[in-house]
């Protein structure tokens, strides 16, 4: 009999498209990708009730779940290629070539369903059995690994480890959308606001940015190589908060109050994500969590945003990080909410100009100072919890790897009713000082 807390392999396989199914079959790198080269890989969990035996969910739900990855993979193919080295060439290639397949592991727990798809504080590690490795070698690296795990008569999970060079946030939120479609259906046909569009020729480099990135990304030293895939510390927790739409409406309402002083200020953008950064940003200012950590890396989706604009689909990195910095002391006083909305409203007017990659120091690399900055992954209007493989909304949808790159993720809160939920990860005496600065300022009257 296993020990408690303890998982069980039962199967190690690989899936392919199928045969013959795919037409294209190489992708180069953009400038938006090449930032992303050296990046710890992208790690996400979804947790499903399922509250049936394991033969139930190895006979019912496990072949379905397969055949669906296959027809998936067919429109997502890079996927299911490698990162290659050529060796004549400067940059590495997504290459795929027949009979190239993702690696998936099934597995059974017997921990505690309920424990792990959570939103109290949990240590980090306990999530990583749940999740596939992804080992890769100077010349080849593998795009995607996953893994099913099932909690006999509670649920099961489909762990994610995708390499950050293939995908941002919306695009891998759409790889598992999209997989949940065709799982549900049965029917190996997308809506066109699923269909990955790859054409790399609509991302221009007018200012000749490449070269700076292939210096700066591609030729990693030792130590930079190194940063791939490290663990967060043990001690560190990683918790969910929630901002209700109520939460968010009183945010709203006080900036406005404390404005109304000024009335010469400009209107302000005041987002559920603008209101829910800035009081995150001002909670950990105040908790004293890392001195430093007071920068704030706002990404910026740039589909939309280019000249021309790119459809909505396009498969692979289109962010770009804006820097939002501030006075610890400006934000420990009473405006201090006030002070950090319009920090990051000067992002937002900003974007009305356009998207300018020219300042090469918007993207900064991770071995000089992505420590110190705190990024923010995923957003709220990702619509994470409509992954339904046909089994229903999962039970928590969770990026793992924001314990690696010390973002926050923002996912919009399961209910449906307009609230957030924000996920990071502190070492437990951080987290436990941020948690209560966060709850008691949502019910003090002064924010
Ligand atoms: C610049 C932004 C951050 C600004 O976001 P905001 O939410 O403030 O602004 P917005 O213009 O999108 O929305 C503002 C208001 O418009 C309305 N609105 C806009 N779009 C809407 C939509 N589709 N449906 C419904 N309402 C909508 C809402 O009322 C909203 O207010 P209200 O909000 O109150 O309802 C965003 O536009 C953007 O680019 N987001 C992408 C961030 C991103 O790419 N993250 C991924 C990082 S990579 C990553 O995550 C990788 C990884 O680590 O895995």
């Amino acid at each position: 009999m296993a020990p408690p807390n303890a998982i069980t392999v039962l199967e190690h396989c690989r899936v392919a498209p199928p045969p013959d199914s795919i037409t294209q079959t190489s992708l180069p790198l953009t400038i938006f990708d090449l930032p992303f080269l050296r990046f710890p890989l992208v790690q996400i969990i979804y947790f499903y009730e399922y509250p049936h035996s394991k033969t139930h969910f190895l006979d019912s739900v496990l072949p379905k779940l397969k055949h669906s990855l296959s027809l998936t993979l067919q429109h997502f193919y890079p996927l299911a290629g490698n990162l290659i080295w050529p060796p004549e060439s400067e940059k590495p290639i997504i290459l795929y070539v027949n009979g190239d397949s993702v690696s998936l592991t099934i597995a059974e727990s017997n921990s505690d369903f309920y424990h792990l798809s959570g939103n109290h504080a949990r240590n980090c590690n306990e999530s990583h059995s749940l999740l596939p490795h992804l080992p890769s070698s100077e010349t080849l690296a593998p795009l995607l690994a996953l893994q099913f795990t099932v909690f006999p008569n509670y649920g099961f999970c489909i762990g994610i480890t995708i390499h950050h060079v293939i995908v941002d946030g919306h695009s891998s939120t759409m790889f598992s959308k999209s997989w949940a479609s065709i799982c549900r259906s049965g029917d190996s046909s997308l809506s066109p606001e699923l269909l990955p569009f790859y054409d790399r020729t609509v991302i221009k480099d007018p200012e000749g940015l490449e070269k700076f990135f292939l210096n700066k990304f591609v030729k990693p030293t030792e130590s930079e190589s190194e940063s791939v895939d490290h663990r967060a510390p043990s001690n560190t927790v990683k918790t969910t908060f929630e901002l209700s739409r109520g939460d968010i409406e009183r945010l709203k309402k006080w900036v406005l109050t404390r404005r109304e002083k000024d009335k010469q200020t400009p209107p302000l953008h005041l987002s559920t994500l603008v209101l829910t950064c800035a009081y995150v940003w001002v909670c950990l200012i105040r908790a004293d969590v890392k001195r430093k950590r007071i920068q704030l890396v706002f990404p910026v989706d740039c589909r939309a945003r280019l000249d021309p604009p790119i459809p909505l689909t396009y498969f692979g990195n289109c962010v770009l990080g804006h820097r939002v910095h501030t006075e610890p002391c400006d934000i420990m006083g009473e405006d201090g909410l006030v002070i950090a909305v319009e920090e990051l409203n000067k992002v937002i007017r900003g974007l009305e100009s356009g998207i300018h990659m020219s300042t090469k120091k918007k993207i900064p690399s991770p071995s000089e100072e992505m420590e110190a900055p705190i990024g923010i992954a995923w957003s709220n209007r990702y619509r994470v919890y409509e992954t339904d493989f046909g089994w229903g909304r999962p039970t928590k949808a969770e990026l793992i790897s924001i314990e690696k790159t010390g973002a926050m993720s923002l996912v919009e809160s399961r209910d449906g009713a307009g609230g957030v939920e924000i996920g990071f990860a502190l070492n437990k005496q951080e987290m436990e000082v941020f948690a209560s600065i966060f709850t008691n300022g949502l019910k003090a009257s002064k924010l």
